[in-house]
């Protein structure tokens, strides 16, 4: 099953610079495996924002739940999550 997405990331001003990298590095590596894996299918930037619109294939959303809630920046994460289904003219057989 395909999923939307939007993650806003809300860093406090004063939290701790070392750890904010730390925590922003442990997440890169792992959009990069779950990218490889072919769970987070794609990823925009939302412009001008510390945010992003993203594309999941999962198997079911209690996967999906386990995926977002894992991610390290996830205490620091507001998150809107909008199911999706093919559309009936669309050339992608992949798009389900
Ligand atoms: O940068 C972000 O939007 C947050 C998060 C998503 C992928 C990643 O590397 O960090």
């Amino acid at each position: 099953m395909l999923a939307m997405v939007q993650m806003n990331v809300r860093i406090p001003l004063d939290f701790d610079k070392q750890e904010a990298e730390r925590l922003k590095t442990h997440e890169k590596q792992r959009f990069q495996e779950l990218q490889r894996a072919g769970k987070w299918r794609h990823i925009w930037r939302v412009v001008g924002r510390y945010a992003n619109v993203s594309i999941f294939d999962v198997e079911s959303n209690s996967e999906l739940h386990d995926i977002l809630t894992s991610l390290p920046l996830y205490p620091f994460m507001e998150m809107e999550v909008t199911p999706l289904c093919r559309h009936p003219s669309s050339l992608h057989e992949d798009d389900r």
